[in-house]
């Protein structure tokens, strides 16, 4: 299902919590709201799910205007053909992965052919055969594949996801991105997912929205993003960057060469710290002119070194202000 936002605006007393929101999502894609906490991703979904009502603007699932403050169309919740896929979990604890996950169908008063869709959701998210164990009989990526699945059972159009990921340990969270985005793209569903977290973001996302303080700074392929930042704070959210002192230009650490082949510039300077971070060296190098600036490097140097650092004039990213 397409999902178009037009001049949505949301106040909470005196805080602009949205500032004229537009955005367009097409079938299928996987779009990420991407901020700095406050900056109104979870209004915005809730808004989305019906669970807010924004103060102006409108909102389209397909043809269908689904919210309308000025026409007063306001479609509930339940009607909005939206899974949902929140932070905790929220599985109930007295109920088995089976009652968990069929929850939403009873609810609805459906009686016949629950258990051939349970089983069918089970396969799709690799849960066979674990439908008597309760919730603390899982594991946390386990658990998240059942909030999933209890998401998916009523077959909405559109699954909402709110930081689904933020309580799963580092290992488990890179596992679950790939794991998401590809259930939903499997299930060929619309979805939406909230994160503060840039790598999160960028490694799932068919589209990226990033936000600040209730406005959109940027709509974006993740390569877009990170490549042309339509603004200095974007640049700054996503990704590392060096700065040169004139301010309106910036360069990705890992554009910068230590050797010069074919037309370079070149900036000198000293070796201010090291990290070792595995596969890589991360090496501030304090340059005259410029300031501080990250590089990476294939071996350790050491405080003090002199460096001479190269890279293309294409390679700089350029802001007008
Ligand atoms: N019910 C509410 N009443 C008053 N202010 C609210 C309410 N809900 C959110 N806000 C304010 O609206 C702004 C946006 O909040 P929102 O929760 O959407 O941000 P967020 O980007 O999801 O942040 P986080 O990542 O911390 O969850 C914040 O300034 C917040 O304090």
């Amino acid at each position: 299902m397409n999902v178009k936002i037009v001049n949505l605006n949301k106040w909470y007393g005196d805080v602009h919590a949205l500032k004229n929101i537009n955005i367009t999502v097409k079938t299928g894609m996987f779009t990420s709201l991407l901020g700095p906490s406050g900056c109104g991703k979870t209004t915005l979904l809730k808004i989305l799910a019906g669970l807010e009502s924004p103060d102006q603007g409108e909102i389209y699932f397909d043809d269908q205007c689904i919210f309308s403050k000025e026409r007063n169309i306001n479609v509930p919740p339940q009607k909005r053909q939206i899974g949902m896929v929140f932070q905790e979990f929220a599985l109930w604890p007295h109920m088995n992965v089976f009652e968990n996950i069929a929850f939403p169908l009873k609810a609805k008063k459906m009686h016949d052919g629950i258990e051939k869709r349970v089983e069918a959701i089970l396969k799709n998210v690799r849960l066979e055969g674990m439908s008597k164990r309760s919730p603390d009989q899982l594991s946390g990526g386990q658990q998240q594949r059942v909030a999933f699945a209890r998401a998916v059972i009523a077959n909405p159009k559109i699954v909402l996801f709110d930081e689904p990921l933020s309580a799963l340990d580092a290992v488990l969270r890179d596992e679950m991105r790939f794991e998401i985005s590809q259930m939903v793209k499997q299930m060929e569903l619309t979805g939406i997912y909230v994160t503060h977290d840039q790598m999160e973001a960028m490694s799932m996302s068919d589209q990226i929205v990033v936000m600040n303080k209730g406005k959109i700074l940027q709509v974006g392929t993740p390569e877009e993003i990170y490549n042309r930042p339509a603004n200095k704070m974007v640049l700054d959210f996503v990704g590392k960057s060096n700065w040169f002192r004139c301010g309106t230009k910036a360069i990705r650490p890992e554009k910068i060469d230590l050797y010069p082949t074919g037309p370079y510039k070149k900036v000198s300077g000293v070796v201010q710290s090291v990290a070792y971070l595995g596969e890589k060296y991360e090496v501030t190098v304090h340059i005259e002119a410029e300031g501080d600036w990250l590089i990476y490097h294939n071996r350790r140097v050491q405080l003090g070194d002199q460096m001479d650092l190269y890279f293309k004039h294409s390679e700089v990213i350029h802001f007008s202000d």
